[in-house]
């Protein structure tokens, strides 16, 4: 970790860096969000009134006439939310005017410009520079770990579909803003490093991170994280949902529905019981004690009882999701509670890379919006297992809605293509997900076909917490996981 503190030098500040232009800049940009905010795909409070945004912190981590501001607002549900917001004349040209937020006005008469400065090359490459430079501006700090991140590169906005944003240095790293920062320490840098301490798994290495000082205003969060770049072929989803259309269109070359991905559902498969061994191996795994298996039951429980009383939409499902419930509660009971380790808490398609070689899996900073306390709990590795099953789905179905030009499950039973087509997704499901449970059980774990009821407990819990996220984020994907929850409710429960 460095421990450099650079001064900023008289000379590198400019007009809009002093102390009250840094407050011109926070008033003004909270003033401009409240609209702003609804328009990004990260803001997690697209089912709440329009209320005003409070300033938590603001820092210039870049000054110069063209200068980045880092902030922490207070907005949506109660939550944190970053920004980095580029502050110059004018908004540079290529970048589109969706990212203006709008104007300042400072004690000189200067109207900068505020946006979204992900997209701007230039700052983000200064931004780098400021971490492998190390040290502080204000409440934040710099940091890395061994070796000095690159420097000298400018940054790229990342396209993939996710609930932060990423900033590309080339191939050589990747920069991940978190957006809905948390208090504590960050799981993502604290499993990242355990794998890269591990044999036999390729990992992203964390290079070096942006966080805030624990007791700031922001209660200590860590801001940003910079990772090795995995060369890929793609992530899962991506890849996933290209198979998945082709194959319910007809089109591929193996046995329509079913072929175009199975072998690489069974390599993930195989990736993931690697993961889940290494992070056993490294922090842990050990049977629950009676009080933690029923705590796990009852956090289950409580987290359906909040999602109901968010989402009126799963009313209809609450006995049958409570009866699944039960279900698992009687099986723990009888002894059937699996081990618990530091697992991924978030796992689905889009957190798997696909190397030349093999996949490697990303993104371990858990569910986005839970405590830290919570991400940090070891959990059974099968709630991982459940969570990639789930997304399978999503993949067949968002692949189907594409083709259908329809919301999923929007179909009507008197569109013969459609219901032919829906089929197809749902068999092209269902043999991806037996694939990844084989690759699984293959690579030494536990095989989830051998726990239906536990994993039934757990898909329904993910397809509830998926209703409630889509409902805050993507409006228009909440069919899917609405979808998946009737299915569930109207399964007959596997004998256990
Ligand atoms: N280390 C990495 N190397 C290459 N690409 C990455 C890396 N980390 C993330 N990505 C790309 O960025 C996307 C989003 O990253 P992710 O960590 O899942 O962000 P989020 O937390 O916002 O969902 C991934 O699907 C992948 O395409
Ligand atoms: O990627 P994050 O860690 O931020 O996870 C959140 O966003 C995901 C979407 O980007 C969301 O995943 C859901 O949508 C995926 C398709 O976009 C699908 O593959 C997943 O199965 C589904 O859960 C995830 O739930 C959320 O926490």
């Amino acid at each position: 970790m460095t421990t450099t503190e650079p001064a900023p030098s008289a000379a590198a500040r400019a007009p809009g860096s002093t102390a009250r232009d840094v407050s011109a800049l926070r008033d003004a940009l909270c003033a401009r969000l409240p609209g702003w905010l609804r328009t990004r795909r990260w803001f997690a409070g697209k089912d709440t009134p329009l209320a005003p945004v409070e300033p938590v912190l603001a820092e210039l981590v870049v000054e110069g006439p063209a200068a980045l501001l880092l902030a922490v607002v207070r907005a949506g549900h109660d939550e944190l939310y970053q920004l980095l917001v580029g502050v110059r004349d004018e908004l540079p040209a290529e970048l589109g005017h969706d990212v203006r937020i709008g104007r300042a006005e400072l004690a000189d008469g200067r109207r900068p410009v505020l946006y979204e400065a992900t997209g701007d090359a230039v700052l983000m490459g200064r931004l780098l520079d400021r971490i492998a430079l190390g040290g502080r501006a204000g409440v934040l700090r710099f940091e890395h770990g061994g070796a000095p991140p690159p420097t000298g590169l400018p940054g790229r906005a990342g396209t993939a579909e996710q609930s932060n944003s990423s900033v590309l240095y080339g191939d050589r790293a990747l920069l991940k803003v978190v957006r809905r920062p948390t208090p504590g320490p960050s799981p993502e840098l604290e499993l990242l490093a355990a794998l890269d301490r591990a044999d036999g798994v390729r990992t992203a290495a964390p290079l070096g991170w942006i966080r805030s000082a624990p007791g700031g205003p922001d209660g200590g969060t860590t801001l940003a994280i910079l990772q090795e770049f995995v060369p890929s072929r793609g992530d899962g989803w991506q890849l996933a949902v290209e198979a998945a259309r082709a194959c319910v269109a007809g089109e591929c070359e193996t046995v329509a529905p079913l072929g175009g991905f199975a072998e690489e559902a069974r390599a993930l498969g195989r990736a993931t019981a690697r993961v889940h061994a290494a992070l056993a191996a490294q922090l842990g795994s050990r049977a629950p004690s009676t009080a933690e298996a029923a705590a796990l039951v009852g956090a289950l429980d409580g987290r359906l009882t909040e999602a109901l009383r968010e989402l009126p939409q799963l009313a209809p499902f609450e006995r049958a999701l409570r009866s699944v419930q039960r279900s698992l509660g009687e099986a723990v009971r009888r002894g059937d509670a699996p081990h618990l380790q530091r697992v991924h808490g978030d796992l689905h398609l889009g957190q798997a890379l696909r190397a030349e070689d093999d996949w490697v899996l990303i993104d371990f900073e858990g569910e986005p919006g839970h405590s830290v306390a919570e991400r940090r709990r070891p959990q059974p590795a099968l709630r991982d297992v459940a969570a990639m099953l789930r997304s399978f789905d999503y993949a067949a179905h968002h692949a189907l809605a594409g083709l259908l030009g329809a919301p999923p499950g929007e179909q009507s039973p008197q569109d013969l293509r459609g219901t032919r087509l829906a089929r197809r997704a749902s068999a092209w499901a269902v043999h991806n997900r037996r694939a990844f449970c084989a690759g699984y059980a293959e690579a030494g774990g536990t095989d989830p076909r051998r726990a239906p009821v536990l994993l039934r407990a757990f898909e329904a819990d993910k397809a509830v917490y998926e209703a409630v996220y889509e409902a805050r984020n993507r409006p228009e994907w909440l069919p899917i996981p609405l979808a998946a929850v009737r299915r569930i409710a109207h399964e007959r429960v596997p004998a256990g």
